[in-house]
């Protein structure tokens, strides 16, 4: 995901939409067989609450995250009644909203004042050249220009921020026919995992079971693990959950429960009922609950399991050699091997695909009556399960395997195969389906007859579950998902940050939107673009015509087997234009954000969509050195981003001006660190030195400082107002901005200015997800150190302002300071105490389970100012003599920043 996270320097957060809801409420009344005009005044009534026409809406309480928006539709909704109203087939899926005058006009406003604040202080600074070094004054300008320019590019793409908020109950009104069927499109559910250990198996199956119950026609949704392990945990695992499903589903549409992943859906203590069958729900429940566990049992088995079952088949095939891992049938394992060998070994195995469950039949499949064996009764509920597939690519030491970027191209190519849906979702294997509905919010946007043919992706935020409750290392990144991505979706749309996105398939191939396509533009060119396969290239002109909705029921004879090993082989993609034009792209440390960029670059747009509860949710790294080498792929694949042909300045005219401005920001951002660790570094002239001023006259400077800060908090509160932030999610963010900029975008930088001179760069590693599971405690991961280099950096920033602060002590103590002396002194203090206050969260990272009573981290501190205060007036003692310290002049120098700029 999301490099951008940073580069959202200033405020923002918010959430969910309670429309989601409100939209179902509208059009609960409403059957199917009413008229379109019906639908046109469903689509008409403001699903924003806000008084006026909604109807029953008009009862529902305002979340605080809706008070500030108003519907900014009026005129389409109009034309579309006017021309004839809705016609059936392309209606108005979805809503638009833009933030409320009373507070866009002075967010507006106040980014005004501060830009021509900054300028008025550079021209000041141009026009007083003094300081005690002029170097400094130098570095500080550059720095300052540095810091006004990103700040702008950061502020200019949120200034129109939109919200779009799905109109369900008008897509299952036109879509979902009386007789059950439904004329939805093909959806291929795409999910992603490499390792049983790093990423918990637990995660992943969980994630399978939500996507299987999700409520999208059972029919015309396939789900595609691919493996990039080639584990045998991963294929036994995915056969438990088959079977687990098959109860587990009807469950779910039994009795409509939410969230539909196990885990997440067990660990909820109470919830509202909504489904049909509340007399029979406290007994499924506790069965189903029993179901479960038996299930997590048999996936932890099977670590033990599978091994023994190995011994048993190599003991009976006693040949010598390799001890080769069997699988339940009794066949050798063509994946890796528990004891690695030969072609059976991580990065050197063969290909394999296998459908786990198939393409079900097109009519609904009531399920049996309750009986001795079978406590629940299905005998009302459809039993069938969506297509689930087992991918796991060919891999070979010769080839470098473009790590998930690579695993997807493949996961596209045996979809368009086997399924070809026109539309494809993708999720990392730790995130699962939270909102059961979010598959359909995700096509209203795709059929909307306004942008929906042009659009290629619509992105959900990330959401997680596992973070500490204050999120010390802001891994919600609210700014980022409910500011800055609202502002994007206001121009041409969001960044892809990597799982949770719906994709129009034939986008991924390259092809160009409607708007930039003259018609009927042959899709498939007769190049080596796409590769050999016929069965691939001739899928492709189907997958781009939407309204095909019937899936065939696909009989694997080994033709299409024998294709579908050809599309999963290393040597597949040799001299074609995957992951260059085609596919997920390759070569860069975050496949994400350039895969985005490349469809807006060819003119397509992208939505944002944001539901109550929340679409989707996942894990996020809570321990602070991994969370901190994520943001170290971020950061450095966004510089790669920058300094590559993808640079978003290179990119032609279909980009959008402020597009493009955005995207400079989120991929140069990390370059700021270099002045930012200037200034945090500065107080260290103030340990060895006394007065020391960066621009004279001081008391100007600072006077623009504050000023200038001073708008960016401001303007920081408006922001948390419209996008529905809290302090806290505000703060967080201020703070992990300095954390990653102090600690991470410094080694991002470095990694580039390597590869840029032909050098090797920094590596990326996976992010390990792993849960101290040994220990039942809540957050373990938080109180973990583990040391890494990254950390040094801030520590020494900590060191140095601790330091200046003791100093200074000091100095006031013997010094015989002045009163204004006194005050800049003062004003220094507080520069120290706040850069202190940012990295705080850093700080009682590094402490561990110390951390856990941050007061000891605050006498720590006091601790080391009243020493080092000693140790200055010691020194200085001894080197004046006792006689002429009080003649030493001293002032307030370690007030250098203006980095808030
Ligand atoms: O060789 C590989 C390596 C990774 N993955 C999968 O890629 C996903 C993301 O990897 P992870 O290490 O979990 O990265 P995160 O930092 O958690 O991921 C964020 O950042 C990535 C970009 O760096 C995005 O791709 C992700 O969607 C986004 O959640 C996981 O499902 C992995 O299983 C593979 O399939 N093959
Ligand atoms: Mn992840």
């Amino acid at each position: 995901m999301g490099s951008l996270e940073a580069a959202s320097g200033a405020a923002g957060n918010g959430g969910g939409v309670a429309d989601q809801a409100l939209a179902l409420e509208i059009g609960a009344g409403i059957n199917g067989q009413q008229h379109k005009a019906a639908a046109a005044v469903v689509a008409r009534a403001p699903v924003l609450a806000n008084g006026g026409a909604g109807g029953k809406a008009t009862k529902k309480k305002i979340s605080p995250k809706d008070r500030y928006w108003v519907a900014a539709d009026e005129g389409e909704m109009e034309a579309a009644t006017a021309d004839g109203g809705e016609d059936g087939l392309r209606p108005l899926l979805y809503r638009n909203f833009r933030v409320r005058g009373i507070l866009l006009h002075p967010y507006r406003l106040l980014s005004l004042v501060r830009l021509v604040a900054i300028v008025l202080f550079f021209v000041w600074r141009v026009r007083h050249p003094y300081a005690d070094g002029m170097w400094l004054w130098w570095i500080s300008m550059v720095g300052d220009l540095w810091f006004g320019v990103t700040w702008l590019l950061n502020q200019v793409a949120k200034l129109n921020p939109i919200k779009r908020v799905p109109n369900l109950a008008l897509l299952k009104q036109q879509f979902d026919l009386p007789d059950g069927n439904s004329n939805l499109p093909l959806l291929d559910v795409f999910i992603n995992t490499v390792d049983p250990i790093n990423e918990p198996m637990i995660y992943t199956m969980n994630s399978i079971l939500s996507i299987l119950a999700a409520d999208y026609p059972v029919d015309k949704h396939a789900c595609y693990l691919s493996d990039d392990g080639g584990s045998i945990i991963h294929y036994d695992g995915l056969l438990e959950t088959a079977k687990f499903a098959a109860l587990w589903v009807p469950f779910c549409r039994k009795h409509s429960i939410e969230p539909r992943a196990p885990e997440s859906y067990f660990s909820v203590k109470t919830r509202p009922y909504t489904g049909n069958a509340p007399e029979e729900f406290v007994n499924d429940h506790r069965h189903m609950s029993r179901e479960y566990d038996e299930f997590k049992g048999h996936l932890d088995a099977l670590f033990t399991v599978i091994p023994q079952r190995s011994d048993k088949y190599n003991h009976a095939d006693a040949k010598e050699g390799a001890k080769a891992t069997w699988m339940a049938d009794g066949k050798q394992w063509p994946g890796t091997w528990i004891d690695p060998a030969e072609n059976h070994k991580k990065g050197q195995h063969d290909g394999i695909v296998q459908v786990m469950l198939k393409h079900p039949s097109y009519e609904p499949e009531l399920g049996l009556p309750a009986s001795a064996n079978n406590p629940l009764d299905f005998s009302a509920v459809d039993v069938r399960l969506p297509m689930l597939v087992y991918i796991s690519r060919e891999k070979h030491p010769n080839y470098d395997h473009q790590k998930k970027a690579g695993a997807m191209n493949v996961q596209l190519r045996v979809s368009a195969l086997l399924t070809n849906a026109p539309f494809i979702i993708n999720f990392d294997g730790d995130h699962y389906v939270n909102n059961s509905k979010a598959f359909r919010a995700g096509i209203c946007f795709m059929l909307d007859r306004r942008d929906g043919d042009n659009t290629a992706f619509v992105q959900f935020p990330q959401r997680f579950d596992d973070v500490d409750p204050t999120d010390r290392y802001c891994n919600h990144n609210r700014v980022f998902f409910d500011a800055t991505l609202l502002g994007l979706n206001g121009i041409q749309g969001p960044s892809y940050v990597g799982t949770g996105c719906m994709f129009r398939r034939v986008s991924l191939y390259g092809v160009d939107p409607p708007r930039w396509r003259p018609d009927d533009a042959m899709i498939v060119d007769s190049s080596n673009k796409f590769g050999s396969s016929l069965s691939f290239i001739s899928s492709m002109q189907p997958a781009a015509n939407q309204s095909r909705s019937i899936m065939s029921l696909l009989a694997l004879e080994e033709s299409v087997m024998a294709e579908l090993a050809d599309v999963m082989k290393c040597a597949y993609e040799d001299g074609t234009e995957w992951g260059k034009e085609v596919g997920w792209v390759y070569n860069i440390a975050t496949e994400d954000v350039v895969t985005g960029f490349r469809l807006h670059r060819n003119g397509w747009r992208s939505m944002y969509c944001r539901m109550e509860p929340d679409a989707f949710a996942g894990t996020a790294p809570i321990n602070l050195t991994e969370r901190l080498y994520q943001i170290l792929r971020w950061s450095g694949g966004s510089l790669e981003m920058f300094f590559s042909r993808n640079c978003p300045l290179l990119a032609g005219r279909r980009l959008h001006p402020m597009q493009r401005i955005a995207y400079a920001n989120m991929t140069a951002y990390p370059v700021s660190s270099v002045f930012l660790v200037f200034y945090l570094l500065f107080p260290v002239i103030w340990i060895f030195r006394g007065q020391f001023y960066i621009q004279k006259p001081f008391p100007t400077y600072v006077l623009y400082l504050v000023i200038v800060i001073g708008l960016t908090e401001l303007i920081g509160m408006v922001e948390i107002k419209w996008a529905g932030l809290t302090l806290l999610d505000w703060i967080r963010n201020e703070q992990f901005y300095i954390v990653g900029a102090t600690a991470v975008y410094p080694t991002a930088v470095l990694h580039i200015v390597l590869k840029l001179f032909g050098l090797k760069g920094v590596s990326f590693k996976l992010t390990a997800k792993q849960v101290a599971s040994s220990t039942s405690e809540k957050f373990a991961e938080l109180y973990a150190v583990q040391w890494a280099p990254m950390l040094i950096p801030t520590m020494v920033v900590i060191a140095v302002n601790v330091c200046a602060i003791g100093a200074s002590i000091g100095k006031a103590i013997i010094g015989g300071w002045s009163l204004l002396q006194m005050a800049d002194a003062g004003l220094g203090l507080l520069f120290n105490a706040w850069i202190l206050l940012l990295i705080y969260p850093f700080a009682l990272g590094i402490m561990g389970r110390w951390s856990k009573r941050p007061y000891v981290l605050f006498i720590m501190f006091v601790l080391a100012f009243i020493v080092i205060a000693m140790l200055d007036i010691a020194i200085q003692a001894m080197r004046s003599g006792f006689v002429r310290f009080h003649f030493r002049r001293s002032g307030g120098a370690s007030f250098p920043t203006s980095w808030g700029l």
